[in-house]
């Protein structure tokens, strides 16, 4: 079952980016283009700056050089209402419900999405009810991929999206992920594992060093 509608098309172009971080030059001349339908996926070995090129693309640090268009828009249309930040840090609030967080998530994002049937997808209905600071690791990222669900937006930058999550966790987010690019979103995923999206998937690669 997908819950995303239709997505506006949106493309990604990455030129000529490069970041330091203290003394240390992180990437440069990175340059990539993901296209409605495409996933890219970020490789490299701890430290390598997956994390930090994300947040670049993101729009919380400011690149030393380059630039990151997302194309595709209309007019007044704020980039950042195209994109999804699933971070390492699940910002879910502990003394609010499992509901509750969704529902605050989608109050602050304009998300439409139906939030019981969020949690039903990603496998939380039955404790929706919960306060969230009680939830396992995997299941605070199953609550933090439900957020992607309410408030469906075309651009998706995961960041190790299967962490913490088990067998039906992982099955789960590549079909989270086939159903945004068959909805006509793009990804971009910085993931150590293998993730279990579709054959025939169209699938870039960018491989940072150490
Ligand atoms: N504010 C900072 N000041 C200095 N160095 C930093 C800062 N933030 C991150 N770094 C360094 O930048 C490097 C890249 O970090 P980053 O988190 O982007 O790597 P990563 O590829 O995502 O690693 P991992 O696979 O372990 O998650 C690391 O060596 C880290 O210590």
């Amino acid at each position: 079952m997908s819950l995303t509608n239709s997505l506006p098309a949106r493309t990604l172009s990455v030129t000529g980016l490069a970041l330091r971080r203290g003394e240390r030059l992180l990437f440069a001349d990175v340059g990539f283009a993901v296209a409605p339908g495409e996933i890219l996926l970020l490789r490299g070995p701890n430290g390598a700056g997956k994390t930090s090129l994300m947040k670049c693309l993101a729009g919380f640090l400011r690149p030393d050089a380059g630039s990151v268009v997302f194309s595709g828009q209309d007019g007044e249309e704020r980039w950042e209402e195209d994109v999804h930040f699933l971070g390492h840090l699940s910002a879910v609030k502990g003394r609010l419900k499992v509901a509750e967080n969704l529902e605050a998530w989608a109050a602050l994002n304009g998300g439409e999405g139906d939030v019981m049937a969020a949690l039903r997808r990603v496998g939380l209905a039955s404790i929706a009810g919960l306060d969230a600071g009680y939830l396992s690791a995997g299941q605070t990222r199953r609550l933090a991929l439900a957020r992607l669900l309410v408030s469906p937006r075309p651009i998706w930058l995961l960041d190790e999206p299967t962490s913490a999550l088990d067998k039906d966790g992982d099955r789960l987010v590549g079909e989270l992920i086939d159903a945004h690019l068959a909805a006509g979103g793009l990804a971009v995923a910085a993931t150590h594992l293998e993730l279990r999206i579709a054959d025939g998937t169209r699938v870039r690669t960018l491989e940072l060093g150490a």
